[in-house]
Parts: C-alpha cells; structure tokens; sequence
C-alpha cells in the first residue's frame, strides 16, 4: 500500500474520533529524510506538523507530484548496542526508493551464534514486522569459529519507499555489546518546485492547502546525527464544509431513495394474489377443509372467522406481527383450538383469566376497511402530508371512502363519505362519541347566555368597522386578518373574563401586550407537527426544541389564566359580600365555571378551569395544531373555548372575504340584499341576519370549501363497531374528512367553485344539508359554538359588506387562495384588502361609537 494512501486510510477513520482533525499519527523518520504524502485538499484544510524537540523538520506543498531527485544525501553514524539476553535493539529509518544502506558490526563475544542482525520492512512492531528476505545477507549473522570477535559488514540497496527497522536479536542467555557502522546514501524529492513550505523551528508549523489543486507534501528532515528522536506529529485538519456539502448530499439522496420507496409503496396495489399467499403466523395452525369451516371451532367464537379466509389488505397492518390489542407488543401466544398467533402474553393473558371477552382476538382484524400498505413502527405516518385532510382525500380515492390507517401505534378510521359519516354520528354516536360531554356546554352555549352577550358582538363589531372606517372616504389598504382575528379574540376575551386586548381602548395595556404576545408565539408553535405524537417512543430521547418550547408556552399561559381566574374569584366575592347583583350582573364564562366550583370543587378545580395543565401542550390560544391536542378539547376549559372558538372563526370569514373580493358580483348581491333587508339608515343586526339568506349562503359555501375543521375533532371508539360493514375495533381514532364530503364532486356540482347560491333554498338558517354539509360536524360531539360562530360570523361579514366598499390590494390580480398549514385550515398569506366607507353611509358612520 502507498504511503499516502495509507495515511488518508488513517486520516479517514481518526475524523470521526476527533471533529476538526483529519486524523494524527507519529511517523518514524531519520535524519536526512524526506517523504512524500498525499491529501485531498477537498477534504483536507490543513495540515500541521508538532515537533516538540524543535529539530526544524520542513513542509514543502506541491501542486504536482514532486520527483525524487538524482542527488543523494550521504550521512552515516555508529551505535554501540546494549543488548539484555533473549531480547531485541535497534532503530527506525524512512528510506525512499534508490536509497542505499551499508552496515558494519562488531560484538565482542565468544561466538556469534545465536545472534542475529536483522533489517525489517514496515512498521516498527516486531509481531507483524516483515524480515527483507531479497537480496540474501539481510539477515545476517556470523559464527564465530576462533574466539575472537569478527567483523561483519553488508549492503542493501532499498527497492521500495518504506519505513526500516535495523535490529540486533540476542538469543543468548547473557547481554551482548554490539557496535554497528551503518552509512547511508538517501534518495531525497525535489523541492525545488514547491508552491509553499514551513518549519518546525518553532515546535509547530501549519501549512494551509490551496483549494482544490495542493494535494502532494514532502515533510523533510535535517541531518543532526540523531536516529533517536525522530517522532513527528502530523495532523490533517478536515475542510468542514466538505463534510457539511457531503452530509447535505447525503441527505437529499437518502430523502430521495425514500420517496421513491413510498411512492413506489403507495402505487402498489394493495390486494394480495391469493396463490401467492404464503402462510403467516395469524393463519390457523388447522387449515379449514373444503366445504367445510374447520373441524374445531366450539370455543373460539371464531365460526364466522374460519369460514372467511378471504384476506383483507389490512391484514398488511399487521404483518408488522404486531399484537393486535395494544399494537405494541409482538404476537406470541396462540389461541386454541384455532391456533391463531394474534395477541401479546399480557394481552392474551387478560383475555383469558380476566374474562375479557375469551375469544380469539383474531376476529378483530377480519374484515377491516381498506388500508394501503405500511411501513413498519410508522404505519402510515408518511402518507400523513400536508395538508393533511387532502392527503387523506387523495388515499381514500384510491382505497375508498372508509379507510382503516395506523398513525404510528395509534390505529385511525378515516371516514370521506356522507353515508359512512351518518353511520358514525348518528347510529354510532354514543360509540363514537368517546370524549367526555361538556357538562356545562348547556350553561355557556344555552341560547340565554348567548342573548345575554349579544351587546359584546355588536359592539366589537362596530369597533372593527369604526377602525377600518377611520381616515378619510379615499380607499385605503387594510390587514383584514388582523382586524377579524383581533376582533373575535376580543368577543372571546369578554365572554370568557371580561376583558378587551385588541384595537383602541384597551385598558390593562401591559396585560393585553402580554396576551398578545402569548397569542403570536402560540401561532409560530401552531404550525408544527409533531411526531411525539404518534411515536411516543421518540419521548424516550427527551422532548424536542418544539415540545420545550410548548412546554414554556402552556406554564405561561396557566400563570396568565390563573390571573384572570383569580381576579375573577375576587369580584365574585366582593359581590357576594355586599349582596351587590351589578358585580356578577353580566357573569362571564369563568363566573360560570366558578359558580359550578362552589358546587363541586373536587371536579371544577382551578386547574381543569385554565385547562387541565395543557399535558399535552401542541397548542394554545386560537390554534389546534395536533390531533391530540384536538382531543384535548375534551379539557372543557378556558383554554379549550379559546382554541376552538377564535381562529375558526376569524379564519371562516378571512376565508369568506378573500372569496368576495375574488366574486365582487356575489359581494355586490349580498350588498344589495342588505340594502334592501336593513337599509342604509341604520347598522345590521343579529336580528336581521334570518331576512339575510344570501349572506347566510355566503358564509355556507364558505364553510364547504375552507371548513375550519376538516377533519372534525377526533372522536375514539369505545366498543368494536362496524361501519360500512367493515369492523372497527375498539380504541380507533375516527378522523371524519369534513373536507373530502364537502368537496365531492360525487356529491356536488363544480365542487370547487364559489357558487352561494347552490345554499339559497336551504331551510333558514340551517348548516346543514344531510351528512354532505356539515362544517360544526353531528350528533353529541358537534360543535357546541355552532349558534355562536354564526352569529358572530353573520353580524361581522353583514356590517362589513353594509358599511364598506372593497377592492383587491393589487386591482387585476386575484387574491391567493393558497391553504396553509395548521388543522385548522388557515390561508397561507394573511388577507390584505383595500376599503373605503360607502358613500351613503358616511353619515352614519361618522355617529358609531
Ligand atoms: C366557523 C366556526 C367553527 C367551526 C367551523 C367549528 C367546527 C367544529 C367542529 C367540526 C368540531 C368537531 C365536532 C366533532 O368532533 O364532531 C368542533 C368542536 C368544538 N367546537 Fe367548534 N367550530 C367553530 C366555532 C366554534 C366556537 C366559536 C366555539 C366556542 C365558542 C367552538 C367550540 C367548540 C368546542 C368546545 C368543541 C368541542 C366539542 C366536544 O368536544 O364535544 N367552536 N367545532
């Protein structure tokens, strides 16, 4: 092997020992030596040169492999060696190719048996040392015939750089003295070429190689007599941002190869050929004989099992031979008589002895809906794309409507269907309905409350309007999204605690910065996915920077609420005290929880009140980033009416204008409606949005094409069911794709044009066409804010299109309707629109408030 090679081979190995050094090792040289090495300076930055001992060794850097020169070096020393019985002595050399090498030794012994003189090839570790056998006389030795001592001298000449060991082995039983002469003529590399050069006359010398082309160095010695002290650190400092390109590589081709493997995965087609089939560990032990079932079936409430051997392709689910009641352990226990591999210990065990239900498991995975294949420990976490409700759309096209997937351990139905999604919520619905109820839904949804706060939509409203109406009648260009969004907070904000953080007049400043400031960290931690998720494993190696950062977010967010409760607290008891009804006259949601805390302090405790300590932290405040945090709306608490009433919302009507200004002949309609229903004398109200059908229509065909819960919240089945006639077991996650239903073109015509008008004969006030609309979802688990969402939606979008004309920001151009991240459907680029107020409004407006 070359030198250099060898060298690079240990550079290569040390890099990933220690970070910044291409590698180091100690190099036996002589006197008068010079070597020759190679490095990429692709991969090498550096190279340094440690010499403690100051001998001045230099560093010359060539472009091009330097030759060795005619000119030898002669230099020659003389040793005398003390050598202990049974033991060896001697010295290392670097010789180059053409060198020559003359010794002369003496001993002053007896006879010469038993001694040897040895000259070795390679490394100076005499287990693998190599003996030169070519030409005869390296190894030399002499007898010793008359007594005296006799000299002994030869020649080498050295065919192949390398490193030499001379050595003398004394194999007797006493200590020898032995004097040898050694002369030598070394080859040396022309320098005289060299782009650059260094000295370690100072105890260190760096020489920096010039990208890309240095890549020869010839490391040279003087000649100081000494054979000893010829040990030289090198090292080769690494060019980091080779790696770094190297890694990037790396990972795009990596990336790449995946997605071509699901890709390749996802286009295959899922049923099995049943002749290829071969026998998995679920098959029965005792194959069914023709025509009949199987002999053995008394026990295993496995009949109907037996008789259908058809595979299902979720039965693919399971090859991963992953027990198929907690899809976590392996399978290992087989059920008798059937024989069937289906369950973990623990959980065949509990079957059995605890009487769960004593029967093979098996059944379970029979007849399951469709599902693709998966990977394993991920399930189908890869083909959970965003955004997700469309991915899960485009699945369904292929493997149908009623899909059985599996989010890492987690098994999911997933239902894109209106059929399927009746069966669900309405003859399924206490089954799927696997999220405890909102006790107190009734109280702070109850149509009374809602009257109770109507003064607080209208007059948010109105302050939304007075800001966009401010300045003068010119249009000018307004942030839309800020203003809903703001204004939605505030109503939520002043049903919840009686507090206003947005706009003009905001009292407690410091406070509403701070809110404000928790609301925005909420939405740059509301885009993120995480994959903890679905993989709780990933939480052995700790929480990730995203999970931290939520784990921050939610103790400040409990530290703010437990404020707002506390103050709350309060000023219930200073009107209790002085028996004053104007102190809880207008009861806020908190009072309301509050009020049921008196009852039963055990249930309602404060922390349930903020939030149940957001545990599983993905989100907060107007943001419902993650499926389990979707479930956490079953934490009926401030934080949940938070969530799951502001940015759907605001988000539907931000939705609904982009749509507008896009349509301006449905605007201008809706306009003409309102001019006609209300007139310009005086502003919409709550009470007027049933004369309103087309703007009702306006904020539906909204809600069908940008649901702001496409895929509702995820309910979980408490007992096996079936659905579509497929079995669903126990413990599925139900995702019901609102989204995938609503834009059918199965079920709607031009599914993805705004077309309100397809709304107008719609009973009124209805949101409801069947299961094939229905954006707050069904059954006992839809959308308790439904009647308030409305509402607000209605009085905010009617007062806008009464009050304002509107153009787009840039005239011709469109607004983007592009959909961004977030389970809750929100726009990619936030709406920005020009306003003005309307002419013949201008007179009124100037009296609001
Ligand atoms: C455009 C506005 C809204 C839309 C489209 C919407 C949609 C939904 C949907 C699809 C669900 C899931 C239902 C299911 O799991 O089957 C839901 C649940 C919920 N929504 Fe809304 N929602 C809106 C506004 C609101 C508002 C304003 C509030 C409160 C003030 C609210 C409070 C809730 C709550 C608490 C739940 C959980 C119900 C439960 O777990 O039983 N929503 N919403």
């Amino acid at each position: 092997m070359e030198i250099s090679d060898r060298i690079l081979t240990t550079c290569a190995v040390s890099v990933s020992v220690r970070y910044g050094a291409y590698g180091n090792s100690n190099l036996p040289f002589g006197p008068n030596s010079s070597r020759l090495f190679k490095a990429s300076s692709i991969f090498v930055q550096q190279i340094q040169v440690k010499d403690d001992w100051k001998t001045g060794v230099s560093v010359y850097g060539f472009s091009e492999e330097p030759e060795l020169s005619l000119n030898v070096n002669c230099w020659n020393f003389s040793r005398f060696l003390h050598v202990r019985p049974y033991r060896r002595q001697g010295f290392s050399l670097w010789l180059n190719k053409g060198s020559m090498i003359q010794m002369k030794w003496a001993a002053d012994v007896s006879d010469f048996n038993d001694i040897l003189v040895v000259l070795y090839k390679g490394q100076h570790n005499f287990a693998t040392l190599e003996p030169v056998t070519a030409p005869p006389g390296s190894i030399f030795s002499s007898n010793s015939t008359d007594g005296t001592s006799r000299r002994t001298q030869v020649k080498y000449l050295i065919d192949e750089g390398d490193n030499y060991y001379i050595c003398v082995i004394n194999m007797k039983a006493r200590p020898i003295v032995m004097k040898i002469d050694v002369n030598v003529s070394s080859t040396m590399y022309d320098i005289t070429k060299a782009n650059n050069k260094c000295s370690t006359v100072n105890g260190l010398c760096q020489l920096n190689l010039l990208f890309p082309k240095e890549q020869f160095l010839v490391l040279a010695t003087p000649n100081n007599g000494d054979i000893n002290g010829w040990y030289i650190e090198l090292s080769f400092v690494a060019r980091v941002i080779t790696y770094i390109a190297i890694l990037g590589l790396l990972v795009i081709f990596l990336s790449l190869i995946l997605k071509y493997i699901l890709a390749w995965e996802t286009s295959r087609d899922i049923e099995p050929i049943p002749e290829l089939r071969s026998a998995n560990e679920t098959d029965p032990l005792i194959p069914p004989t023709a025509g009949k079932p199987g002999s053995f079936i008394y026990g295993t409430g496995d009949e109907d099992d037996l008789e259908s051997q058809t595979s299902n392709s979720s039965d693919d689910l399971y090859d991963g031979k992953i027990c198929v009641i907690c899809y976590d352990k392996q399978r290992n226990c087989f059920f008798i008589p059937c024989g069937h591999c289906a369950a973990c210990y623990p959980c065949a065990q509990r079957i059995v002895s605890e009487g769960e239900s004593r029967f093979c498991p098996k059944k379970k995975t029979k007849n399951l809906p469709p599902s693709p294949p998966s990977l394993p420990i991920l399930g189908h976490l890869h083909l959970a794309k965003k955004p997700l409700y469309r991915a899960l759309a485009k699945i369904s096209n292929k493997y149908g409507p009623i899909l059985y997937l599996r989010f890492g351990s987690r098994p999911v139905l997933v239902v894109s269907d209106p059929s399927a999604a009746e069966e669900c919520l309405n003859k399924n619905d206490i089954i799927f309905a696997n999220r405890p109820q909102l006790f107190f839904a009734l109280e702070i949804f109850s149509s009374s409350r809602l009257q109770m706060f109507l003064d607080v939509r209208v007059d948010e409203a109105r302050l939304m309007i007075k800001q966009l109406t401010s300045g003068n009648d010119e249009y000018r260009t307004v942030d839309l999204k800020a203003a809903l969004f703001g204004m939605t907070l505030n109503i939520m904000m002043r049903m919840i605690a009686g507090k206003r953080y947005y706009g003009e007049g905001v009292k407690e400043v410091e406070e509403a910065a701070y809110f404000r400031e928790l609301v925005e960290e909420t939405f740059v931690l509301g885009g993120a996915n995480n994959v903890g998720d679905f993989l709780p494993f990933l939480r052995w190696f700790g929480l990730n920077e995203t999970e931290k950062r939520i784990v921050r977010l939610t103790k400040k967010r409990d530290v703010f609420l437990q404020r707002l409760i506390e103050e709350r607290h309060k000023l219930m008891a200073i009107g209790d005290k002085n028996d004053d009804s104007s102190a809880t006259e207008q009861k806020t949601m908190i009072d309301v929880l509050l009020s049921l805390q008196n009852d039963e302090p055990d249930y309602y405790s404060d922390q349930m009140i903020r939030g149940l300590g957001g545990s599983h932290g993905s989100a907060f405040l107007g943001s419902r980033s993650t499926l389990d945090h979707q479930m956490n709306l079953q934490n009926v608490s401030v934080q949940a009416l938070l969530s799951a009433g502001t940015d759907t919302s605001a988000g539907t009507m931000e939705w609904a204008m982009s749509l507008l200004l896009n349509n301006p002949h449905v605007l201008k309609k809706a306009q003409k409606e309102i001019d006609e229903h209300v007139g310009q004398d005086r502003l919409v109200n709550e009470s007027d949005l049933s004369k309103l059908p087309y703007l009702h229509a306006i904020i539906l065909e909204t809600l069908r094409i940008y649901p702001a819960g496409p895929l509702s919240v995820p309910h979980e089945s408490s007992e096996d069911t079936v659905i579509g006639g497929y079995n669903v077991p126990r413990g599925t996650m139900l995702l019901l794709n609102l989204w995938a239903i609503q834009n059918d073109p199965k079920s709607w015509d031009e599914p993805n044009k705004f077309k309100p008008e397809r709304f107008e004969g719609l009973a009124e006030g209805g949101t409801r066409q069947g299961f094939k609309l229905m954006p707050f979802s069904s059954g006992r688990r839809g959308c308790p804010g439904e009647g308030m969402a409305m509402r607000v939606m209605g009085l905010a979008l009617g007062s806008l299109i009464q009050c304002l004309d509107w153009e787009r920001v840039n005239g011709e151009e469109m607004v983007d309707m592009t959909e961004g991240v977030g389970l809750t459907l929100p726009k990619a680029q936030p709406l920005e629109a020009k306003c003005k107020p309307r002419f013949n409004l201008l007179n009124l407006l100037s009296q609001v408030n």
